[in-house]
């Protein structure tokens, strides 16, 4: 543990490295049985559940008293008609655990060449993601594939991980492994990590979590503005972002990505703002969805609040509880949203 977190992040961007690395190879290899459909009926591959025990185990050796918020459970692996996809995660955790040293890699942390893990440790570290969350101390939430559905159509996906201290988020980072290097040059490739540390800044990263370049949204002019928004119109509400940016004169479409991928290209200047409201159905945002996000658009001299110009409360429980929608944008952009979300929200609650 470090008071100014440098070991948190060394540790954070190796395991985020080594759960991409798992993520985009499973992907090319994912057959029909290797995905599963959750209660709130969203898709869980083997690649999510791989990649949270990566990341869990990690996190555990690293620092073993630090508590954890993680999206997936080993129950439906623990039955016996999970068995065939458990022994699928176990080796494919296995192999990105035991993937030789690189760069600022440490054997401390369970990571090497003969570190192999048993079955009932992979399970464990899935369910040491179990944590109620709260409001004091330090713990870590993971979002192991954040955008499964993206993911399954080989579109973004984002693999997310924060550590938050006492309902701050101080340390953020996110892989993007289909996101472009460079998005002025697609032909240059994809691939890249995110990553912010409370009052140091963001930065993104190679894949292999080399050649740091920093990170700050560009003023935007009106030309310029448009908004991120999800691909599954289930996720956030299309119609109310087509009022907004009428509201605001926006001409340019919208940018429509899966994941939290949309907060750091907000951080790196590609689209305005990223506007979030709820599609009306009783969905409460997870904080693994959006802890690593708004430090990386904060750091990169943005703002995340909520649709009342509220700040997202990361510290009561797994969800943003009292939070309403979600609306990041740079320092110019962002009060103007606000004023042209609440003004759509007017206009519904006289229509209702
Ligand atoms: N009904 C829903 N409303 C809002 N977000 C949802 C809903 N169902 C799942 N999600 C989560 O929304 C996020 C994806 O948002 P987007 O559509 O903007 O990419 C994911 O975290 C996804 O979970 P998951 O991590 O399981 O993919
Ligand atoms: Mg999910
Ligand atoms: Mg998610
Ligand atoms: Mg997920």
């Amino acid at each position: 543990m470090s008071l100014d977190y440098t070991t948190e992040q060394q540790v954070a961007v190796a395991a985020v490295r080594r759960a991409c690395h798992l993520t985009s190879s499973v992907f090319n290899k994912l057959v029909k049985n290797e995905t599963l459909v959750k209660g709130d009926k969203s898709p869980v591959t083997v690649g999510d559940f791989a990649a949270q025990a990566v990341i869990s185990t990690i996190l555990h050796n690293a620092f073993p008293q630090d508590l954890i918020v993680g999206e997936e459970d080993a129950s439906d692996l623990r039955a016996e008609s999970g068995k065939e996809m458990k022994d699928r995660i176990v080796a494919l955790a296995n192999e990105a655990l035991t993937e030789e040293l690189a760069l600022g890699d440490n054997t401390n942390w369970g990571i090497g060449p003969g570190q192999e893990k048993t079955d009932a440790e992979i399970l464990d570290a899935i369910d040491r993601g179990n944590h109620e969350g709260g409001s004091t101390g330090r713990m870590w939430t993971i979002d192991p594939i954040d955008g499964t559905k993206g993911f399954l159509r080989g579109e973004q996906y984002a693999v997310c991980l924060s550590l938050i201290v006492d309902a701050q988020v101080q340390v953020g980072v996110i892989g993007c492994p289909n996101l472009p290097i460079d998005p002025a040059h697609p032909e240059n490739g994809t691939g890249c990590i995110f990553v912010a540390v409370r009052g140091k800044g963001a930065q993104q990263l190679t894949i292999s979590g080399a050649n740091p370049t920093p990170l700050s949204i560009p003023p935007t002019t009106p030309e310029s503005l448009n908004f991120l928004e999800s691909v599954e119109a289930a996720h956030s509400s299309h119609s109310f972002n087509d009022r907004v940016s009428s509201l605001l004169n926006i001409t340019r479409p919208h940018t429509r990505m899966d994941s939290q991928a949309k907060y750091c290209a907000l951080a790196r200047g590609e689209g305005g703002a990223y506007l979030r409201m709820p599609t009306g159905v009783g969905y409460k945002e997870k904080i693994w969805d959006h802890a690593p996000g708004q430090i990386l658009v904060e750091e990169a001299g943005g703002i995340v609040t909520d649709s009342r110009g509220e700040p997202l409360n990361f510290g009561l429980g797994r969800t943003l509880g009292e939070n309403y929608g979600v609306i990041a944008a740079g320092k110019d952009v962002h009060p103007r949203v606000l004023a042209a979300v609440k003004q759509a929200l007017n206009e519904t609650k006289a229509k209702a």
